[in-house]
């Protein structure tokens, strides 16, 4: 099945409800830079999603949009039911607090200690903790998390890059998010290090039932983490599949994935 009739199969065998993000026919250009040339995808309600795609190939413009940074040139994206075009500050803000990130290298506040890192988020969506005082039993609970309840009043500077990804991943999921959206969740990292990181990815999708888009170069972490990999090449959902599927392809875009 070619990708246009897998994802015509996919759309006609998924309720709304169960659609977390529907992309459709999205374009971005930069003056001649065609980064975006009428993309697909489409993520279901407790799914892990991964979009490989090589270096500037247009995954982080992809994710702007996905979340309104960005405005496409065309194209639908629709977020938690929303669409993403229709919505002015007040209800993107609100979409937001849905969504959890994880990006690259962690991004924690350098200034802040581990639980301010965490309040963070819950200060800038206030509306949806409203009537909750004490913020300590929520930080306790996504460290928990990531095993790293024992660092709540430690600086970032005092954590290794494992750990502060730990700590990244603790924030993303303190707004009990629908959707997480992970931008290279084991760059950086030791082999060892990114098995854990995927292995608690996997735990927290399973104890909230999160849907994940995860954003990666890293082959391992794609086949362990996802149900479904989509390789974005040349601005399009150029295969989309297993990656049983996708690494038995002879096509030599798709094969560029796979080589060691
Ligand atoms: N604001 C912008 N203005 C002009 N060009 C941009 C802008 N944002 C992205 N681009 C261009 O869009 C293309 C895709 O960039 P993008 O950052 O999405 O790539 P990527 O797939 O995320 O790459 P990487 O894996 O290296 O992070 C690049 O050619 C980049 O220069």
């Amino acid at each position: 099945m070619d990708v246009k009739e897998n994802i015509a199969t996919l759309q006609n065998s998924t309720t709304s409800e169960e659609v977390v993000v529907r992309i459709q026919d999205l374009y971005k250009s930069f003056g001649d830079n065609h980064v975006l040339n009428g993309f697909n995808m489409m993520l279901r309600k407790g799914e892990n999603l991964v979009v490989m795609g090589k270096s500037g190939s247009g995954k982080s413009v992809m994710i702007k949009c996905l979340v309104g940074l960005m405005t496409p040139d065309s194209g639908l994206v629709e977020v938690l039911g929303e669409d993403i075009a229709s919505l002015d500050q007040v209800d993107l803000d609100e979409l937001r607090s849905d969504i959890g990130f994880l990006f690259q290298g962690s991004a924690l506040y350098d200034s802040m200690t581990v639980r301010e890192n965490l309040e963070f988020p819950m200060r800038r969506h206030r509306k949806k903790f409203e009537g909750i005082t004490d913020t300590l039993p929520l930080v306790q609970e996504a460290l928990e998390n990531v095993g790293l309840a024992h660092t709540m009043d430690l600086m970032p500077e005092e954590l290794s890059g494992g750990m502060k990804r730990r700590i990244a991943l603790a924030r993303a999921i303190i707004l009990k998010p629908k959707l997480i959206l992970y931008d290279e969740p084991t760059s950086g990292l030791d082999p060892i290090t990114a098995k854990e990181i995927i292995g608690l990815m996997r735990s927290i999708q399973k104890k909230y039932g999160t849907s994940a888009l995860i954003i990666t170069h890293d082959v391992d972490c794609a086949r362990v983490i996802s149900e479904r990999m989509i390789l974005l090449v040349d601005g399009i959902n150029y295969a989309e599949g297993t990656y049983e599927e996708l690494v038995a392809s002879t096509d030599p875009k798709i094969n560029a994935f796979f080589k060691k």
